[in-house]
């Protein structure tokens, strides 16, 4: 049976005036990949630093591996690694030099220590640039060379920040594929991030915090499903979305919402129907209240 790696009640963080976490609930299965999607501000990146002790919270709880946050600081730091939104790399060291340092620092023997560099740069194919100095790098080597870092001491829990944002297509795939593989070693992985694209793709739980709460969560696929089961578009003469409804799928529906439209469409308009999207998803969750209440009740669900 799958034991929880991350347990949140009730967690909520102000700063002054501001409400950023309202009381945040959530559980992450020990080896899953979970995504926290939302906008900017909604609070990921204050909720990362306080799972991994970078900030207290006001109140509520949190484990991480099953130690409380608050209480077992040691434990939750011996059991986490952490890569932020910004590289904390040197650039004026190699990779290789980078690796190795960390290595020494978190108390691995030399011969460990190149072992492990020679490992890592390895999986995150940064072998024929490993004695180039990191300011050369590109964007999504110095990503990949900032989770390998992260990884130099391999811990149970790697939270990611943000960790693709500001990479390229090509960039954001191969690390997406990095991500899968330490997944199958085991390692649970929380993610924030604002392309839903990336927690469509990789994440098996999503949660979508909005307005310091968490207003759904779920697989891609139920969040979805959430949406409606087809969505119908409404193109202007140039291809151009002007109107996208959610619908159950069913003729019923469909028919009804096309009679509905009745003479609003311009003449030239065309009509496609198509699945929902992570987009629809978040769009409807993020910017209505009345969705965000509704879909409450689907977190309730997807926790049972
Ligand atoms: N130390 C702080 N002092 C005051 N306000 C803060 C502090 N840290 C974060 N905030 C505020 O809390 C809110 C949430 O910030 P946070 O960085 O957690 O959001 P985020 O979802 O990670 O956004 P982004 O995607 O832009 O990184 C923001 O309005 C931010 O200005």
């Amino acid at each position: 049976m799958n034991r929880n790696a991350i347990e949140i009640r009730g967690l909520r963080k102000s700063y002054g005036q501001q409400t950023v976490l309202g009381g945040i609930d959530l559980t992450v299965q020990e080896g899953t990949i979970y995504a926290l999607l939302g906008p900017n501000g909604a609070g990921k990146t204050t909720l990362i630093h306080i799972l991994t002790t970078l900030t207290d919270a006001d109140a509520g709880t949190a484990k991480v591996a099953g130690y409380d946050v608050a209480t077992e600081r040691n434990g939750v730091k011996r059991s986490i690694s952490l890569t932020g939104q910004f590289a904390a790399v040197d650039e004026m060291l190699t990779s290789r030099e980078n690796l190795t340092m960390i290595g020494r620092l978190s108390g691995l023997t030399a011969t460990e220590t190149r072992a492990r560099t020679a490992e890592l740069l390895e999986i995150f194919d940064l072998t024929a640039a490993a004695d180039k100095r990191v300011k050369t790098y590109s964007g999504g080597m110095r990503r990949r060379l900032d989770l390998a870092i992260s990884l130099v001491t391999e811990c149970p829990v790697l939270f990611l920040d943000e960790p693709t944002t500001g990479l390229d297509t090509t960039s954001r795939r191969a690390l997406w594929d990095i991500i899968m593989q330490l997944k199958s070693r085991g390692i649970t992985v929380f993610l924030t991030t604002q392309y839903l694209e990336e927690a469509d793709q990789l994440a098996d739980m999503i949660s979508v915090i909005s307005g310091g709460k968490v207003v759904a969560t779920g697989t891609a696929e139920q969040l979805k499903s959430r949406v409606g089961g087809e969505v119908i578009e409404l193109l202007d003469e140039h291809d151009n979305v002007v109107m996208s409804i959610p619908t159950s799928g069913s003729l019923h529906d469909v028919r009804q919402t096309l009679n509905g439209l009745g003479e609003k469409a311009a003449p030239g308009t065309r009509v496609t129907i198509r699945k929902p999207s992570m987009d629809d998803v978040f769009v409807t969750l993020t910017t209505t209240s009345t969705a965000a209440s509704a879909i409450q009740t689907t977190n309730e669900e997807a926790a049972i």
